[in-house]
């Protein structure tokens, strides 16, 4: 069997009496597209908090290519491979969308910001840069200002910037999020096209989206993982129809 890339191992969160994830095990294998989908408030967001390091655990582990790095800072985490996409507000938006990477390729490369104005200038960080932005196929937009592309391409931009990290492991918390279907449509053929070159966990509550994209599907429900399988499979799950997914599935 393959190493997974991605282990948790009884993974739980509770906010005081409140337990929001509980004794949650799964195996995201190398170079799979894995969603966790599951109704409002299932803990899917608190499940990446507590993957990406954001929020730490109450019980269990989170390994990494078999290494443990349950109490790592969130930078230790994203230094060893782990990225989660950044929401479309941490982009600048007076800055062009080349820029806005460059200086993302940059934090990682660990220049200091002394050097903001130059960023542009910097050697090869332009080329890697570009490098990012076709990945996520806005290659054609890399000089326009950011405030400036459509809601679809910010979030292109958002997954350009978080491959600036060169990460193993992308994690995305919808990113389909407000988009109109035109938009939607974007990103769904840019996570196409990523998950061939880089391993993704997916939450999404569009379930069209979920069910093309990903190799497997895990559901959380009420913070417990009720089954893991293929989308085909997940789709015929009687526990799963009944307890989230309702006959129109
Ligand atoms: N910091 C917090 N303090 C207290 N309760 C919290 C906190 N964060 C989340 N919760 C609660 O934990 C539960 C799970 O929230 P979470 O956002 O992880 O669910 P979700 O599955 O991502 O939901 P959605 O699909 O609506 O985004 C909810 O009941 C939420 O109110």
């Amino acid at each position: 069997m393959v190493e997974p890339l991605l282990e948790l191992r009884h993974l739980k969160k509770n906010f005081g009496a409140l337990v929001v994830t509980d004794d949650v095990s799964l195996a995201v294998e190398p170079g799979e597209l894995h969603a966790i989908i599951g109704p409002n408030g299932a803990g899917k967001t608190t499940l990446i908090h507590q993957i990406s390091g954001f929020l730490s655990s109450a019980s269990g582990e989170v390994l990494l290519g078999g290494q443990d790095i349950t109490r790592l800072s969130m930078h230790e985490r994203v230094r060893r491979g782990l990225a989660r996409s950044f929401q479309i507000t941490s982009i600048l938006p007076g800055f062009s969308a080349l820029e806005n990477v460059a200086l993302a390729v940059q934090a990682r490369s660990g220049s200091s910001f002394r050097f903001f104005g130059d960023a542009s200038r910097e050697r090869g960080l332009n080329e890697l840069a570009m490098d990012c932005l076709e990945q996520v196929g806005l290659g054609d937009r890399a000089f326009a200002t950011a405030g400036f592309l459509s809601h679809g391409e910010k979030r292109q931009l958002e997954l350009a910037i978080a491959l600036a990290t060169r990460p193993r492991l992308l994690l995305l918390d919808e990113p389909l999020a407000g988009t109109g279907h035109d938009d939607s449509q974007r990103v769904v053929e840019t996570l196409r096209a990523l998950k061939s070159r880089i391993t993704i966990v997916l939450i999404e509550h569009d379930m069209d989206a979920v069910f093309s994209l990903a190799d497997r599907v895990s559901v959380l429900v009420y913070g417990r993982v009720i089954a893991t399988d293929t989308p085909v499979a997940i789709r015929a799950n009687a526990e799963v129809r009944t307890a989230y997914l309702g006959e129109e599935v």
